[in-house]
């Protein structure tokens, strides 16, 4: 018996899924479906229009860590997590239970959100909200501002630096905050480069969506000094927050422990205790 088996064919090397580069190309898909409806002028219009903006760069500055808490209904890495008919109520939860300020993901295809669900919790609160979307043209920008939001997710892996460069500025302009996240030393020093005020590390990798729990901590140290250090993904006890917190992180983003907990404002509170 020969155990020789068929190598006539070289395998052929599967391409690397990328993820985030999916992610991005669909978010820009959605968006230029709802620029036929709202073209930019129209855009800019509903931005002039909107809830003034909060800035959310002093609560994050003070002392004491502080919690964005995350609307979520879905992730690629989870698949569904809760169903959140009643967005406003979630955010007015996560208010009462303590959060500085609130993510929405606005991202469909994969995550289940909306512009709207942005737009009803920005009524419900009034602490700053997050637009958590892959934004890499303008347009998502001024939209952000339009649906009433304060701060914008800017995804250095998604962006050549310019565009970082530009949509931050831009960001700024309509008096929003960047929240710019990283996951690599490179991502980190390009962050420090464009001057964000607000670098959050992710400790999930967006093209393969691997976690791992200390790229804050190694990550952290290499953060400009006079940023607000945010650590992103991952965090599920009370334990791995109080652990961000104590390598450095001023914020914590959490969604999946808050979001599939039977009591979030309890949940956020053992976060926030000492
Ligand atoms: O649900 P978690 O593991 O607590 O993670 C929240 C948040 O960090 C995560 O949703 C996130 C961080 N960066 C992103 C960029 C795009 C989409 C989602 C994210």
């Amino acid at each position: 018996m020969s155990d020789i088996r068929d190598t006539g064919t070289a395998p052929v090397a599967e391409p690397i899924p990328d993820v985030l580069a999916d992610l991005v190309a669909s978010s820009l898909a959605d968006m230029v479906q709802r620029q036929d409806q709202i073209p930019q002028a129209r855009v800019e219009e509903l931005a002039a229009s909107a809830p003034r903006p909060i800035d959310v760069l002093p609560a994050f500055q003070s002392q004491g860590l502080s919690v964005i808490a995350e609307v979520k209904r879905a992730s690629p890495s989870h698949g569904d997590l809760a169903a959140i008919p009643d967005p406003a109520s979630l955010a007015r939860t996560y208010a009462e239970g303590g959060a500085t300020a609130i993510s929405v993901l606005t991202e469909h295809s994969r995550f289940r959100g909306s512009l709207n669900d942005l737009v009803a919790v920005r009524a419900a609160v009034d602490i700053p909200v997050l637009r958590k979307d892959f934004i890499c043209d303008p347009y998502q920008v001024w939209e952000a501002r339009a649906a009433g939001a304060d701060l914008v997710l800017l995804i250095v892996a998604a962006l050549e630096q310019q565009q970082l460069v530009d949509l931050q500025t831009l960001a700024g302009e309509l008096g929003m905050r960047a929240l710019v996240e990283v996951h690599t030393e490179d991502e980190v020093a390009r962050a420090n480069d464009a001057g964000a005020a607000i670098i959050g590390v992710n400790n999930r990798n967006l093209k393969t969506l691997d976690v791992d729990r200390d790229t804050f901590a190694r990550l952290a140290p290499l953060v400009r000094n006079d940023a607000v250090k945010v650590a992103e993904s991952g965090l599920l006890s009370a334990a791995d927050v109080h652990n961000a917190h104590h390598h450095g992180a001023d914020v914590v983003l959490v969604g999946q422990a808050l979001v599939t907990g039977d009591d979030p404002a309890q949940v956020l509170r053992t976060f926030l205790e000492d």
